[in-house]
């Protein structure tokens, strides 16, 4: 029996993005499967961070569109974006410092099930004791039981990344966008990071993430695009990619591994 096409739940078609004279993203054509985990590496300066920016409606490319399962993105704001069931956990997190670290992961179910949320996200509407619940739970999962009462403002950064990951998480978006995820933590807090996407995969949703460490795109890619000079050079299995002439290259001759 033929197998059925995957759905690409994300599509930017023909991307590019000028900046004054400098030519960022250059046609750029980025497809994402639905329930995948697509990797987008990439030297320093290479795009990433301005195609994340065109994706979630923080610049708006100079031609191209961006399409998220049927819908063109492109000329919506990014709450609107947002609400289509997209979510973004930054470099820098977004907390609510004052609040206590359960308070935290909560605040986005609450805004989600009372507010414009709830329309789009892939959950019901819940009761507080589920909220509470699912956010006891992921916050077990981020290994941050010890510290529910705790202000967020007090937490590390690493602890702070994992905490906005969370918030994220108890949103149920669609679409997961990561922007380096694991910077700033230990190679500890990397791994139960790690684990901890790799459990959110079974859940079906679809996860874009930028990375510089190797380790973590090779223990969570399903598929991995690689961007130089605004372009994306290769794209394609893990393993396609690590053995792909023109990535190690574009590393300065060095090896992906
Ligand atoms: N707002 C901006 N104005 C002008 N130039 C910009 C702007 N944002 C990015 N650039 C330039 O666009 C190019 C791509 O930058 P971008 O931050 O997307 O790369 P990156 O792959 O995310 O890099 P890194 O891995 O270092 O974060 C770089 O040359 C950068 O200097």
């Amino acid at each position: 029996m033929a197998q059925s096409e995957p759905n690409i739940i994300l599509h930017a078609a023909d991307v590019q993005k000028q900046f004054g004279g400098l030519r960022a993203l250059s046609d750029v054509d980025l497809q994402v499967e639905e329930g995948k985990t697509h990797a987008i590496i990439g030297p320093n300066g290479a795009g990433k961070s301005t195609l994340l920016n065109v994706i979630i409606g923080r610049l708006p490319p100079t031609s191209g569109a961006v399409i998220f399962d049927g819908t063109v993105l492109t000329g919506k704001q990014p709450h609107e974006i947002n609400q289509l069931g997209i979510s973004r956990v930054f470099q820098t997190p977004e907390i609510f410092p004052d609040l206590t670290v359960l308070q935290n992961v909560m605040a986005p179910a609450f805004a989600r099930r009372d507010g414009a949320f709830k329309i789009n996200m892939l959950r019901s509407v819940d009761s507080e004791t589920e909220i509470r619940d699912e956010a006891l739970s992921l916050l077990e999962d981020i290994g941050m039981t010890g510290r529910l009462e705790d202000n967020a403002a007090s937490l590390s950064r690493g602890d702070k990344r994992r905490l906005e990951l969370a918030m994220c998480l108890i949103q149920r978006p669609r679409l997961l966008l990561l922007d380096e995820p694991t910077a700033g933590m230990s190679r500890h807090d990397t791994n139960t990071t790690i684990d901890l996407l790799k459990k959110i995969k079974s859940r079906g949703m679809t996860k874009v993430i930028i990375e510089h460490d190797m380790h973590v795109v090779f223990s969570l890619a399903d598929k991995i695009s690689v961007l130089a000079q605004g372009r994306i050079i290769a794209s394609g299995l893990p393993q396609e990619i690590k053995e792909d002439p023109r990535v190690q290259e574009a590393y300065l001759g060095g090896s992906v591994e």
